[in-house]
């Protein structure tokens, strides 16, 4: 059989095939030469034809079946057995070896100094791995987990146990896709036929690539609507299955999963808190693994009937319930998003126009996938640092007060001490748990670009190290398109407080300086006259920060103060 795909990856926005034996011949120097392909894309990156017959030509590539042999099934961001598209396939070959790989490279520092995938994430793969490790082994078969370049050990597999296919999940960022091309290489290599699987969104890569891009979620909202879409979406719901091992394969029961320290060098990972974190503030405790996500997910959507709680809770910070809390299932791929729409939207009990926000929602998902098809590694920035490059701030200049100030202002931002206790509670809650509400992410971001006018891809190489549910199409994607492009608006902090945490609950329990301060104080401290400050136990400037931005003006003070007088007298 001929190897039949091969994605390439470049630094510039394109895709680019390469099928041996196809009637379309692409000049191979678009592969391996950047700045060929790059200039060639240019030229034709405006033409939707182009694109669409570019992206179509490949999957219909994809084949149904792998006709026997012995495949290697890489698990890469989904890691379930269950709905697996990958394993569909796989099971169509004779013998099937399954492996997950630990890329020392997602380690590498960013502009912070700190690793790109932080501890939070780390731990919850790891653990995620381990649950498939034993399911598999339930069902006669094992994981092999390796630590280093997939490639390489790819490569070592294929010849040592004749390995035929090779098949993995599609990826989109730049560094998947430079493991992935990688990869290929080895299979053109040893001649072997490989296949990236696109299973990560809910609409299937045909229905994906055939919406209009331009721009507007709304406008990719309407036209998913109106093409009846998502259709055809069935959960693959029989029980999971895999072919034998390849014989003279030596099961690893004895070989202990790497350790996150000393076998993957993961920093961080037990400061101040042990895994899993024994966090009392946690609005949630994470569990890695697909048994966990299939708990969360029958818990919140059947047994709470969660989608009428999100509807009333409107995603307020600190709340379990407000959000159905997948999301780091649904980015290592324990969940397919195809399972959570089945259970979410499907479920009977669920009022449709609920359903119906709900889906819009989700669909956000898919929507950014389809903006990093469109606009390719745009999306991301070239994260790859020189480590003789000054720590952040790279530009701190005494002799520059602006620039001073600003750099004092973003610390403020990534220290969670910028003297606005909304921001400040989200950011602790992020650095401490991994976790924080989409309204808190929203805030959050706004307040860093609009009000201290920061990086937005500073901001991004944040989330990325600390989020447990980061999944760089969404990240990267969220920050690029409402920040890069400029289509955000700014958020008022104050106002989204008095309306989120009226009582300042949520404040209080991340700030806990502020524990004694009635509202509308805990939202906005400096508004404190100096006598207040000591009696509320608050010194500005000495127990909770100043606020970063400039002061206010005095018709604020007064508001609040008539806010502060009003809520007296009702209580
Ligand atoms: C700056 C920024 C960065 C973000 N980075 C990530 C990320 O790395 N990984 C991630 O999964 N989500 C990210 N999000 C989207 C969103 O904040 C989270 O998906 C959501 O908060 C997760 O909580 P939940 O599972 O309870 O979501 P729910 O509200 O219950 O939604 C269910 C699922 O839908 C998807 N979803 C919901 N909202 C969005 C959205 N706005 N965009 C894309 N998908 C959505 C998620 O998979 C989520 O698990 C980001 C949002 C912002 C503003």
């Amino acid at each position: 059989m001929t190897s039949f795909v091969t994605w390439k990856c470049t630094y510039s926005s394109c895709y680019s095939r390469n099928f041996k034996g196809s009637s379309i011949v692409y000049p191979s120097s678009f592969a391996v030469c950047r700045g060929g392909f790059s200039s060639f894309w240019r030229k034709h990156r405006r033409s939707r034809k182009f694109f669409k017959l570019h992206i179509e030509a490949h999957f219909q590539k994809t084949p149904e079946s792998l006709d026997g042999g012995t495949a290697i099934l890489w698990f890469r961001n989904n890691l379930r057995l269950s709905d697996n598209k990958c394993l569909d396939l796989v099971n169509t070959a004779d013998a099937v070896l399954p492996i997950y790989v630990f890329d020392k490279r997602s380690l590498v520092r960013n502009r912070f100094r700190q690793q790109r995938c932080g501890p939070f994430r780390y731990a919850f793969v790891k653990e995620s791995v381990e649950q498939l490790q034993n399911n598999l082994r339930g069902l006669f078969s094992d994981l092999l987990v390796e630590v280093g370049c997939a490639a390489t050990v790819i490569r070592e597999l294929c010849v040592r146990y004749n390995v035929n296919h090779i098949v993995a999940p599609k990826l989109l960022s730049p560094e998947e896709q430079e493991y992935e091309q990688e990869v290929l290489n080895v299979a053109k290599d040893l001649n072997l036929n490989v296949c990236f699987v696109w299973d990560c969104t809910l609409l299937s890569f045909e229905d994906l690539i055939s919406l209009e891009y331009n721009d507007s979620f709304e406008a990719f909202h309407s036209s998913v609507i109106s093409k009846g879409l998502p259709r055809h979406l069935d959960v693959d719901k029989q029980r999971p299955w895999i072919k034998p091992l390849p014989s003279g394969f030596k099961p690893s029961f004895a070989i202990p999963l790497p350790h996150l320290v000393n076998d993957l060098g993961v920093e961080n990972l037990c400061t101040p808190y042990e895994w899993p974190f024994p966090e009392p503030r946690a609005v949630f405790h994470f569990r890695g693994g697909e048994d966990s996500a299939q708990d969360r997910l029958h818990d919140f959507f059947v047994k709470k009937n969660g989608l009428q709680l999100v509807a009333k809770l409107e995603d307020y910070s600190g709340v379990m319930d407000s959000s159905t809390k997948l999301s780091p299932w649904i980015s290592t791929g324990c969940l397919s998003a195809r399972q959570v729409y089945w259970e979410g939207y499907q479920s009977e009990q669920v009022d449709t126009q609920v359903a119906n926000l709900w889906l819009k929602r989700f669909l956000w998902r898919d929507f950014l996938y389809l903006l990093c098809i469109h606009e390719g590694s745009t999306v991301f920035r070239d994260r790859t640092i020189n480590q003789d490059a000054p720590e952040f701030p790279l530009h701190q200049t005494k002799a520059n007060t602006y620039e001073f100030v600003r750099i004092e202002a973003l610390k403020s931002w990534l220290e969670g001490r910028t003297g606005y206790p909304y921001i400040d509670a989200h950011i602790k809650e992020l650095k401490t748990t991994g976790y924080i509400s989409f309204r808190g992410r929203l805030n959050v971001s706004s307040f860093l670009v609009h009000q201290l006018d920061g990086d937005w891809q500073l901001g991004a190489e944040f989330f990325e190290h600390y989020l447990i549910d980061h999944d760089p199409v969404i990240n990267w994607g969220y920050w690029y398109y409402f920040f890069g492009k400029q289509l955000a608006e700014k958020r008022d902090t104050i106002a989204e407080a008095n309306k989120y945490d009226p009582e300042g609950f949520y404040v209080k329990k991340w700030v806990n300086e502020l524990v004694l301060l009635p509202p509308p104080f805990c939202h906005e401290p400096y508004l404190l006259a100096e006598e207040e400050q000591s009696r509320f136990e608050v010194i500005l400037g000495k127990d909770y920060p100043e606020p970063v931005l400039f002061p206010m003006v005095s018709k604020e003070i007064e508001r609040a103060r008539q806010l502060f007088s009003a809520n007296l007298t009702q209580h």
